[in-house]
């Protein structure tokens, strides 16, 4: 099998050795080859884009234009081919996978267009015969490191706006799936970037990362992924300065209350709780139930999650596919253990299951009588593991809500309001989801969360111009 290969200076570069891409619906199938970058060729990439910077930050804002312009294209035109090599590395369904391709083509599409309306300001100067101009210019080299749960869009998303402004580019994929990004550098590739103005290094977080951070070439660091990794990379930018945008984790709450309709809230739930195996950082895993709803709502949902259909991803009807390897499948079995022995009730789910293929296949798992100091509702668990927890009204509903070290996502079913109103100004969250499942972000608005979920500049829409760009004021007298 002829491996991928890193692309490092307008070039495709083998790496130290290679490792398999294997398939979490099928462990029997291996999607290929994968290089392993050394940490010399990390630092490479590193030198090719901060070489490459000054040219691209000159090139015309048309030339940007059209290349994102063309990345956007190709993407949409291959969403099957390309949500397919997704849902066989990542394990989400075929439908999610090629949703993600085209979410990732409409990002690059929307910088496409944000490359045209990036100007300054002309502001008169409270001196006479002065004039000030508040401009715009590249950070410079930007690393990129994400994780493996939306293996095309989040990458999409920091490397559209990152070119969009004039940066180079050094993207460090989760190496669970490599696939996905591959495919993407290739298209990049083909765009007429000057060589080095974008670089691919695939390899392990804890051997090439730091080549990423540490590096006095690298002026910005975006990542997304778990909150020990974050704080482990902030350490080490924070003390160089680097500029830094970070999203970690959730453990998002879905408030559903005395007045919500049944069939959205349980479809809310459903949604946030357990698709995509719960692998979304804006997945919700507390349901925060009040007393009146509470037996309708737990009934029903139980009855809806039986109807769930757990299988290969690219099989037709697949609700939900595998977990995306044997160590989150033991993460998630342990925590479901964690919420028995914490005197929880598992009243749905939790199982093992066994398929055609070999995979890491899990029932989603329901907990009821959870209390707002249980591991289970504290801890991420990133796996389709819910608990609910039962509130006498709105006011203590908001108040568990908000209960928590992170402040990505929350949602609330409800027909108030009132509620509905309180709840979008109170919520201690980034974003707030009325009648909507807390996951499912659209892509040219702002993502972000507060306290542990998020830190630095926002991602995404028109608010990436604040990570990906450095404002200059200049006097003219
Ligand atoms: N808030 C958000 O937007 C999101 C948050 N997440 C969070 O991410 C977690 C799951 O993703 P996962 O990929 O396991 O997260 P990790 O934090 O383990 O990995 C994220 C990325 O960081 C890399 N990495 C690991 N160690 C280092 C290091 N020392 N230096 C530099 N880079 C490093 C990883 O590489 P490698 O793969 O090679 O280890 C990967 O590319 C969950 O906790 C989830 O909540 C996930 C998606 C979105
Ligand atoms: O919910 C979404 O659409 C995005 C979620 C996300 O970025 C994540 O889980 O990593």
């Amino acid at each position: 099998m002829k491996p991928f290969n890193n692309f490092i200076a307008g070039e495709w570069v083998p790496g130290a050795r290679t490792q398999q891409n294997i398939n979490p619906s099928d462990t029997s199938d291996v999607i290929g080859e994968y290089a392993q970058a050394s940490t010399a060729q990390a630092f490479d990439a590193v030198a090719a884009a901060k070489q490459a910077s000054g040219a691209w930050a000159r090139t015309s804002v048309q030339e940007k234009s059209d290349a994102l312009d063309f990345i956007s294209r190709e993407l949409l035109d291959r969403r099957e081919e390309l949500g397919t090599l997704l849902a066989r590395e990542e394990g989400k369904t075929l439908a999610d996978g090629m949703g993600e391709v085209a979410r990732a083509a409409y990002i690059f599409r929307f910088f496409a267009g944000e490359v045209l309306h990036a100007g300054g300001e002309l502001i008169d100067s409270v001196r006479p015969n002065v004039r000030v101009e508040v401009t715009r210019e590249p950070v410079g080299v930007v690393s990129i490191i994400t994780p493996w749960n939306f293996p095309i869009a989040i990458p999409a998303w920091k490397i559209a706006p990152a070119l969009a402004f004039g940066n180079a580019v050094v993207l460090k994929p989760a190496e669970l799936v490599p696939g996905s990004a591959w495919a993407l550098a290739e298209i990049i590739s083909r765009a007429g970037l000057p060589a080095g103005t974008f670089n691919l290094v695939i390899g392990k977080g804890s051997e090439i990362g730091p080549a990423l951070i540490e590096s006095p070439h690298v002026d910005a660091i975006t990542f997304t992924g778990s909150v020990a990794t974050g704080k482990r990379i902030a350490s080490q930018a924070v003390g160089r300065l680097a500029k830094l945008q970070m999203e970690m984790g959730g453990k998002n709450p879905q408030v559903i209350l005395d007045d919500a309709d049944l069939n959205v809230a349980v479809n809310v739930a459903l949604q946030s709780a357990f698709f995509q195996t719960g692998q979304r950082c804006t997945a919700s895993s507390r349901l925060i139930v009040t007393d009146g709803i509470h037996d309708r709502f737990v009934s029903a949902l139980r009855e809806r999650m039986e109807t769930l259909r757990i299988d290969h991803a690219l099989k037709a009807g697949t609700d939900i596919g595998p977990v995306v390897d044997q160590q989150q499948l033991d993460q998630d079995l342990r925590y479901i253990e964690i919420g028995k022995e914490e005197g929880a009730n598992l009243v749905f789910g939790g199982d093992r299951l066994q398929r055609d293929t070999e995979g890491f296949y899990l029932q989603p798992a329901l907990f009821t009588e959870t209390t707002a100091e249980m591991r289970i509702n504290r801890e991420e668990i990133f796996g389709p593991v819910a608990s609910v927890m039962r509130v006498k009204d709105y006011d203590e509903a908001i108040a568990v809500a908000n209960d928590t070290p992170f402040g990505l996502s929350a949602g609330i079913a409800t027909t108030s309001l009132k509620h509905a109103d309180h709840f979008k100004r109170n919520s201690q969250a980034g974003m707030v989801m009325v009648n909507l499942p807390t996951a499912g972000v659209d892509y040219h608005v702002p993502f972000g969360g507060r306290k542990g979920s998020s830190y630095g500049p926002r991602e995404q829409g028109k608010a990436a111009r604040e990570f990906y760009t450095t404002v200059k004021t200049s006097y003219v007298g």
